[in-house]
């Protein structure tokens, strides 16, 4: 077990420091006992000091209690259905007051969060409950609006020496003998955080061995990393803290340590108890990723890496001998899978958008019918050959291969095509050599010009055309003469 769990704080005397701050605690919680309704308190101070313990301490004075972390649930409907009824009704506990505390109040950011700030101010308006908020930045934007509405206390950092004595007294209890120099030496170098002056008494103590204040420094100073392999089996082969601490110290993302000891601990470990309190303090180790990530500070890093380093190591009885492989996390083979996908769907749209003149993600949005289509083994074939598709490609739109039969047949007109087609465009192109239009209707007397030019035509005709010698003009006359006879003659038929 983790000594900060171990040795958490159970009463309020067992709070190192911020005495003042305690006393106004205090003072709420019997106002409240007295049935005097009290504006929520607002705990704001720098992590590892204490803030979440003196609430869990001060939730025991109440009927109960509800510990909700206000970043996860960010939109204002959802932190109102899940604590925005409760705290206004109070039949719902009967007439006992239920204390809700609400962590990570500043982690709310965003503009999807502004709700998340409104809900919370709404439901301290309404709240017939005790509640309790807690904050690590003062300064926060987000706490703008919401300290007014509290009774804000700021929590400040423990002094080394409370910090020592503190040590030397977890150290008493599990038998390890430390220099009061090294004592001195972890409280001071832990800046006031408690939580993080536990872990390190922890990663050093030996009970064979008096830790002394070059035990320390060497841990701090220590200037040689380790890779992630050595990371991992320091952590599920050693059940010695320092080891661990040791072990982990390493330049790698902290995120990727976490997933290669979480794929590993089931392959390692071999009971039930064991791996389940592994897997708790993973968790525990990714809350803090969580915080790192919406805080953007890295001082939770050495939080998550103890869970998930120290924690995990020592959730095991014993240390197994036998060799086990160590293994990539799954979750990187499945995003490599999916890169895989996603990188075969991008190449098939990419060829869709430059023959079919459409956008990429038109073409994809087209894919579910081009699953339709690809049903039919020549369409799919046809398609499959305009695309130029890969075998792959057609993969992603059936499984079953084009039969051998159909794309025989389907390859065999499209032979047939290609050789018409090459035909046509030979013809084509003898024609254009030898300046003649293609065949049409009527046969080619060769005068003309190959396309059409509007107008040419006739001016060429007209100016061609010589004037008619006088015997012609007679001689069409006469005939102009028999044709109207005939005419005429037709005429009187039709008019009867
Ligand atoms: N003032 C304190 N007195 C005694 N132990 C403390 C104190 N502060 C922290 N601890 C130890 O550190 C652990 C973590 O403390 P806690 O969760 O209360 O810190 P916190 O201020 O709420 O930090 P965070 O802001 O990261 O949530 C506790 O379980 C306890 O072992």
């Amino acid at each position: 077990m983790l000594w900060t769990d171990k040795y958490r704080p159970q009463e309020l005397s067992q709070v190192v420091g911020n005495k003042k701050e305690i006393k106004i605690i205090t003072d709420w919680v019997d106002q409240w006992k007295q049935g005097n309704p009290q504006i929520p308190l607002l705990l704001v101070g720098p992590p590892g000091i204490g803030k979440t313990t003196l609430a869990l301490i001060i939730a025991k004075e109440f009927s109960e209690s509800i510990e909700l972390n206000a970043s996860d649930k960010r939109s204002q409907d959802v932190i109102k259905s899940t604590i925005g009824e409760s705290s206004s009704s109070r039949s719902l506990f009967g007439d006992e007051y239920k204390l809700i505390i609400l962590d990570e109040v500043d982690g709310i950011h965003g503009t999807n969060d502004r709700g998340g700030v409104k809900a919370i101010g709404e439901i301290i308006k309404n709240s017939q409950h005790p509640m309790i908020l807690i904050a690590n930045d003062f300064y926060s934007k987000r706490l703008q609006s919401i300290k007014p509405k509290c009774t804000v206390i700021k929590m400040k950092k423990s002094r080394w020496n409370s910090i020592s004595a503190l040590l030397r007294k977890i150290a008493q209890a599990e038998g390890v003998e430390v220099e009061p120099a090294a004592l001195k030496e972890i409280a001071v170098k832990s800046q006031g955080d408690v939580r993080s002056a536990i872990n390190t008494l922890q990663a050093l103590a030996d009970k064979d061995h008096v830790l002394d204040v070059d035990d320390v420094e060497g841990m701090v100073t220590k200037d040689t990393r380790s890779d992630i392999f050595n990371a991992i089996t320091g952590v599920l082969k050693s059940k010695t803290p320092a080891h661990v601490k040791e072990a982990m110290w390493i330049e790698e993302d902290p995120t990727l340590v976490m997933e290669y000891i979480a794929e590993n601990i089931p392959r390692e470990y071999k009971k039930k108890d064991e791996i389940q309190k592994a897997y708790d303090y993973i968790s525990k180790a990714d809350i803090f990723f969580g915080r790192t990530n919406r805080s953007r500070n890295y001082g939770y890093w050495k939080y998550a890496s103890d869970f998930m380093g120290i924690g995990v190591s020592i959730s095991k009885h014993e240390t197994y001998k036998k060799f086990t492989k160590i293994q990539t996390p799954t979750i990187f083979t499945t995003m490599g899978r999916n890169r895989g996908k996603r990188n075969l769907r991008d190449g098939i749209a990419e060829k869709m958008s430059e023959k079919m003149h459409i956008s990429h993600s038109i073409a994809i949005s087209m894919f579910p019918y081009l699953e339709i289509m690809f049903k039919n083994d020549e369409l799919a074939w046809e398609i499959s050959y305009f695309l130029d598709l890969d075998e792959t490609e057609i993969k992603r739109f059936r499984k079953k291969k084009i039969p051998k039969k159909v794309v025989d047949k389907m390859e065999k007109q499209r032979a047939q095509m290609r050789v018409e087609e090459r035909d046509r465009r030979a013809e084509e192109l003898k024609n254009q050599m030898m300046n003649v239009i293609p065949e049409v209707d009527e046969p080619s007397t060769g005068d003309e010009l190959p396309f059409e030019i509007p107008g040419i035509g006739e001016v060429k005709e007209e100016s061609v055309e010589e004037e008619p010698v006088e015997e012609e003009v007679i001689e069409e006359e006469k005939t102009e003469k028999k044709e109207k006879k005939k005419t005429d003659k037709q005429v009187s038929l039709f008019s009867f």
